[in-house]
C-alpha cells in the first residue's frame, strides 16, 4: 500500500509538470540570471541559527498537515510571521504545499515584505525547478527531505540549491539515511522526529541519532516538540536548533506560547519561568 509519502511525491510530480507548462525551467532561470531583475537579497539562514542565543529557533507557518488536518482557521501567514519575529525566532520556515498543507509558494513573497528574518521553503523537492521558484519567490533556504531523495539526487539537488546561493536544511529521520546526509557537506542537519510515513513523532529520535551527527554540523531537532522542558532536553542532547510549527500555531496567543517555550532557554538565570510567562513587553528583547 503506498504511504502518504509516497502520495504526496506522486502529487508533487504531477504539480511541477503542470506549473512547467505554465512557466518553463528556461523563462525561471532567464528571471533569475537577467541582471535587470532585482531579485531578492539572501538573508543568512544559517548564520542567523548559527549566532543563535541558547538555542536557534526556526518557527513554522503552516496552516494544516495531513496528520493534523486543520491546525489553525484564523490564518494571517504576514502577521504570524511578524509575531514569530518580535517573540524571538531567529528564522521561519513556511510551508508551500498546498495540496496537503494549505500552504502557498505566495506566502514567502507576503512574509518577505513584512520582516527580515530569514525564510525556509518547506516543500517537498524533488526538482530543480523548485529551487529555481524558491529563489524568485524569496526563500533564503530550502528543505531537502533525504527519504524522498534516494541515490544521488540528495546531493545533486544540494549542490543545485547552493549555486543558487539558497542555503540548505538537510532532513532525515532513519538512521541509514545519516552518512548519505553528512556527506552532502550540509551545514544544517535536521532530524525529524515525526516518521513522514507513519506520523508516529518522538522527540528521543533526535536525542538517539545526535551522536551521529559530526560535532562541525548544526543539528536541527524538528517537529512535536511543544514546551520548554523538551526544548531544554533536546539542547542538553546536542540539538543547536528546533523546527516548531503545531504547537504555536494551535496557541490562542502565539508570541505568548513562543515566549514561554523558548524563555527559559534564553534566560536561564533565576526564576526564568516567571519572566517568560510574565514579561509581554519584552518581545524583541529575547531575540
Ligand atoms: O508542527 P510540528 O510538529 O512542530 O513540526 C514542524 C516541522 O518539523 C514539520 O512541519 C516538518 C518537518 N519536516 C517536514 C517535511 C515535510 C512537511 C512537514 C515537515
Amino acid at each position: 500500500m503506498p504511504t502518504i509519502l509516497d502520495e504526496i511525491i506522486t502529487q508533487k510530480h504531477r504539480e511541477i509538470e503542470t506549473a512547467k507548462r505554465t512557466i518553463s525551467e528556461q523563462a525561471l532561470e532567464a528571471r533569475i540570471e537577467n541582471p535587470r531583475n532585482e531579485l531578492p537579497e539572501l538573508r543568512d539562514f544559517t548564520g542567523q541559527l548559527r549566532n543563535a542565543v541558547g538555542i536557534g529557533v526556526i518557527a513554522e507557518v503552516k496552516k494544516a498537515s495531513p496528520s493534523a488536518g486543520l491546525i489553525r482557521a484564523d490564518f494571517h501567514p504576514q502577521q504570524i510571521a511578524q509575531i514569530y519575529t518580535q517573540f524571538g525566532a531567529n528564522c521561519i520556515s513556511v510551508l508551500t504545499d498546498e495540496h496537503f498543507f494549505q500552504g502557498n509558494l505566495a506566502y514567502l513573497q507576503q512574509i518577505r515584505e513584512v520582516v527580515s528574518t530569514p525564510l525556509l521553503r518547506k516543500d517537498f523537492i524533488v526538482d530543480r525547478y523548485q529551487l529555481l521558484e524558491a529563489r524568485v519567490f524569496g526563500a533564503d533556504a530550502v528543505l531537502l527531505i533525504a527519504e524522498c531523495l534516494p541515490g544521488d539526487t540528495l546531493a545533486m539537488l544540494y549542490r543545485q540549491a547552493r549555486q543558487l546561493g539558497l542555503h540548505v536544511l538537510v532532513e532525515l529521520h532513519d538512521a541509514h539515511e545519516v552518512n548519505r546526509v553528512v556527506d552532502t557537506g550540509a551545514e544544517l542537519i535536521g532530524v525529524n522526529n515525526r516518521d513522514l510515513r507513519t506520523f508516529e513523532t518522538r522527540l528521543e529520535h533526535t536525542l538517539t541519532l545526535a551522536e551521529q551527527i559530526p560535532a562541525d554540523r548544526l543539528l536541527i531537532s524538528e517537529s512535536g516538540i511543544r514546551t520548554s522542558a523538551d526544548v531544554m532536553r533536546l539542547k542538553a542532547g546536542g540539538s543547536r536548533g528546533i523546527l516548531v510549527g503545531e504547537s504555536l500555531m494551535r496557541a490562542a496567543d502565539i508570541g505568548q506560547a513562543l515566549q514561554q517555550l523558548i524563555g527559559p532557554i534564553r534566560f536561564p538565570t533565576n526564576d526564568a519561568a516567571g519572566r517568560a510567562d510574565g514579561d509581554s513587553g519584552s518581545g524583541t528583547g529575547i531575540s
